[in-house]
């Protein structure tokens, strides 16, 4: 099998901000009554729904040029509301009322973070259900899928709250006589924190839990894409007694590029935590070097997902179902490739494709669907593009393949291609969308260089029963996380990030809040005489 490598690019801040300010929207068609898009359904607590206002320094505010954007839902094409267009200004603001917070909030104790943080969580599962209607509104992922990410969202509260009474410091053996080390973790200061809209709560709670547990005050920028989630979240931290300017909610679609130049190169902003992808993290990171901020970057994958002949069919062909098909193909660890060895490549294709044809697509409110749209054209563009590169280079395509107007402009069939090849666009770029490319190969070695052979290396999964191969095959992958006989590694408890291009720092478990700290080391001399008599 050929080997390719291919880099990936940097995005270019004219590029981006042709991308911002062209951002399309999907336009309804008109369709069949029975396929109509769904209706909404109203939340509980309707005041959680913030429209035309962000949150800073404790307030809603609009944007000080007044000017808006607006939200469409990716399954209907229907107009959701609109968020504030805020500028530079509006963003040095909220940075201002972060610095003004931290000085009494970093002196707060980590039970009373830990207390503030596991109300916020109380309420976050208080308001589960209207959360996770309005991350399907915006985002447009199945209620249930939705109603999951509300948990795990709220998760990284509690995780958190239970971490902020528990952060030590060290005490070292000096090697200077009389000399006496500790070592004490401070929190770095305001952080300005960047995340995507494929996960509209659990990123920004990832993010935001542990700069509280370690005392830090945050500017979030929300996703031009799905605002309105954050905003709840923002409410729930009003509710939860969150002092004033702790926790600041700028919005942002075509002024993103100058909401990220300010967050990245003010010299009050002592940390950016950014969740995106590889070209943005790369412009981010070039960004933040003029202030030399302490950065954590969890950016975008490739994984391989890896079947061997002596994995349980079943339990391989289920794992892949759940890796590939999350959230429609759009998670940062959803399997891109799948690597099937030859002994099993064809039962495999056959169970897998026959589940995927069980798939049910279609509005994210609707019964029974278990598959929404993605999240705008352009992510269409790119799923049709790998598709049509890999039939053209000799793939077939066994299930799905093609757009679903009739649905909707967002929505693409759940797909699944065999005859991959190293040459298809598929192999080397993340499709973050639902096509699963079938690979195969024939020796473990084999594998694992192809495994290996991108940029990036964020998660990895692989299918076997044999414990020795597992160690051997665990150790040699260069990613951050393996999932063995699992498709499904997220967990509030566990260290998610990348190595190489998918970025650096780690979230969640106890290695999160290590991120938004410095360590302070004091030595105290004249220490150890003889007791005085
Ligand atoms: N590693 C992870 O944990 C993780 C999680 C989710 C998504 N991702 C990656 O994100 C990508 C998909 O999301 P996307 O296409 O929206 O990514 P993206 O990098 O284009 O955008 C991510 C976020 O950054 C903002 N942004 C973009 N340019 C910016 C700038 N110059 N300044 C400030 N903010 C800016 C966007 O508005 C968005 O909110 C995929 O590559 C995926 O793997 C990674
Ligand atoms: O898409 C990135 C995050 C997904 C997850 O936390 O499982």
């Amino acid at each position: 099998m050929a080997i390719l490598l291919r880099t990936a690019a940097p995005v270019s801040r004219a590029a981006l901000r042709r991308r911002f300010q062209t951002f399309t929207i999907p336009q309804i068609q008109s369709r069949p009554a029975s396929t109509m898009p769904h209706s909404v359904p109203k939340l509980n607590d309707p005041s959680l729904f913030k429209t035309d206002v962000a949150y800073v320094n404790g307030e809603w505010v609009k944007a000080k040029s007044g000017k808006t954007f607006e939200v469409f839902d990716p399954s209907s094409g229907k107009l959701i509301g609109t968020a504030p267009e805020m500028d530079a200004e509006d963003t040095k603001k909220a940075i201002d009322a972060a610095a003004a917070a931290f000085p009494s909030f970093r002196t707060t104790t980590g039970r009373e973070r830990s207390k503030m943080l596991r109300k916020w969580y109380d309420l976050m599962v208080e308001n589960s259900e209207d959360i996770a209607r309005l991350i399907t509104w915006e985002n447009g992922k199945p209620l249930a899928d939705a109603k999951g990410e509300a948990t795990y969202a709220a998760n990284f509260f509690e995780w958190f709250s239970e971490e902020a009474p528990r952060i030590y410091g060290d005490t070292i053996p000096a090697s200077i006589p009389g000399n006496r080390i500790v070592t004490i973790k401070e929190p770095v200061g305001v952080c300005g924190l960047i995340t995507p809209w494929n996960f509209p709560a659990a990123m920004i709670t990832r993010k935001i839990g542990p700069a509280l547990a370690a005392g830090c005050t945050v500017v979030a920028k929300s996703p031009g894409e799905t605002p309105f989630t954050s905003l709840a979240l923002a409410e729930l931290a009003h509710r939860a007694g969150i002092p004033k300017g702790v926790v600041n909610i700028v919005s942002a679609l075509k002024n993103t590029l100058d909401v990220g130049e300010v967050l990245t190169t003010s010299p009050i902003v002592k940390k950016v935590s950014f969740t995106g992808s590889t070209g943005v993290g790369k412009l981010l990171m070039k960004q933040s070097s003029s202030t030399l901020k302490k950065l954590s970057f969890e950016l975008g994958g490739n994984a391989p997902f890896i079947v061997f002949d002596d994995a349980d069919l079943d339990t391989a062909v289920a794992g892949a179902i759940t890796s590939k098909f999350r959230s429609s193909g759009q998670t940062c660890v959803c399997a891109n490739r799948l690597l099937i060895q030859s002994g099993i490549y064809d039962s495999f294709a056959e169970k897998f494709a026959a589940k995927v044809a069980e798939f049910k697509v279609g509005g994210g409110y609707e019964e029974g669907i278990t598959h929404g749209p993605l999240i705008h054209d352009r992510a269409i563009s790119k799923v049709d593009a790998h598709v049509r590169d890999a039939e053209k280079k000799g793939g077939k395509v066994i299930q799905g393949g093609q757009k679903m107007p009739e649905l909707g402009e967002n929505f693409f069939q759940p797909t699944v291609i065999t005859g991959m090849t190293t040459d298809m666009a598929l192999s080397s770029e993340e499709t973050f969308g639902p096509v699963a490319g079938l690979f195969k190969f024939d020796t473990e070695d084999e594998v694992v260089k192809i495994a290996n052979n991108t940029e990036v290396g964020l998660a990895g999964y692989f299918f076997s029963r044999d414990i020795q191969r597992i160690y051997r095959v665990a150790e040699a992958l260069e990613v951050g996380m393996v999932g063995v006989n699992t498709g499904l590694i997220s967990d509030a408890g566990a260290p998610f990030g990348g190595v190489k291009e998918s970025g650096f720092g780690r979230e969640g478990s106890k290695y999160g809040v290590g991120e938004y700290q410095t360590i302070k080391m004091i030595t105290y001399g004249g220490m150890g005489q003889p007791l005085q008599k």
